[in-house]
């Protein structure tokens, strides 16, 4: 099989593996064992995720997200700023695009700087409700933001076990069967969030999560009264920016800012992924 081209991306510290899948290169019979064998990390290239960019008569282009262990999630906010990068630097689409995710139509804006994306409508905001964690009740908050995602509020981001407790929420009984991801929460510095991720699907922390931190703006703007944009700044130093109209509970025109970094460019080989 011939080598498959690839760009190696990160937003914020969320790295992607994006393919140009227009010519069908991608072998569908194998598709799960590319994705989880090409995503693991020191063994192959390593990601928290794999985007196949596809052909679409309806806009510029469809895509298809996998999280590192091959499960297919609706939506992916760092990884949606690297595939609009990606399709604007190989022609595929202008600075100004609009692709398909199986959230919805995301419509992109690619700066000099970073790139803009426009959010489907957050789902079932929810706010200060209590969850039991192993015997403990902490205080959280739920929305929709393409993924499912919780939000917790925490004195010291530093002291957090984001692997333990986040599992404990990730696989918490009331966000059955899909599960949730999880995310902390503290004031930084200047008015800024801090956050950490336990994200589904990669089954760890990442260093960024573009949806969890649109999550994290709007359950706290809720709570807390902030006024658009919320800034964040996510494991990794990167820095987001969540913009939003926000009435009551119904939230609209959420838009994410952030970095779309090509790290390299590459030839996946079948040993890479197969073994
Ligand atoms: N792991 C997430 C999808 C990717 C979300 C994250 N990487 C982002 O930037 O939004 C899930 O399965 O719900």
């Amino acid at each position: 099989m011939k080598p498959i081209p690839f760009f190696k991306m990160s937003g914020s510290g969320n790295d992607f593996i994006i393919i140009d899948n227009r010519a069908a290169v991608v072998p569908e019979d194998r598709l799960e064992r590319l994705v989880v064998g090409a995503c693991r990390r020191k063994m192959s290239v390593g990601a928290d995720g794999l985007i196949l960019i596809e052909p679409s008569d309806r806009v510029d282009f469809r895509w298809r997200f996998f999280n590192a262990d091959g499960s297919l999630p609706d939506m992916c906010g760092n990884g949606a700023r690297c595939a609009a990068r990606f399709a604007f630097i190989h022609g595929i689409a202008d600075r100004q695009m609009a692709f398909d995710t199986l959230a919805g139509t995301i419509e992109a804006t690619v700066g000099e700087h970073g790139v803009r994306i426009r959010m489907t409508d957050p789902a079932r905001l929810k706010t200060g409700f209590p969850l039991d964690l192993d015997g403990r009740t902490v205080m959280v908050g739920s929305v929709n933001t393409g993924v499912p995602h919780v939000v917790t509020v925490v004195d010291d981001i530093e002291a957090v076990d984001v692997v333990r407790t986040g599992r404990l929420i990730r696989f918490h009984p009331d966000f059955a069967p899909d599960g949730t991801n999880a995310n902390f929460v503290a004031d930084g510095p200047g008015g800024r969030l801090l956050i950490r991720t336990y994200e589904r699907g990669v089954e760890d922390e990442t260093l960024a999560c573009g949806t969890g931190n649109v999550a994290a703006a709007l359950i706290l703007a809720h709570d807390r009264g902030l006024a658009s944009p919320v800034s964040l700044t996510t494991r990794s130093g990167g820095q987001l920016t969540v913009h939003f109209t926000m009435k009551g509970d119904r939230c609209t025109d959420v838009f994410l800012e952030g970095d779309a970094r090509v790290i390299y460019r590459g030839e996946l080989w079948e040993e890479a992924w197969l073994t």
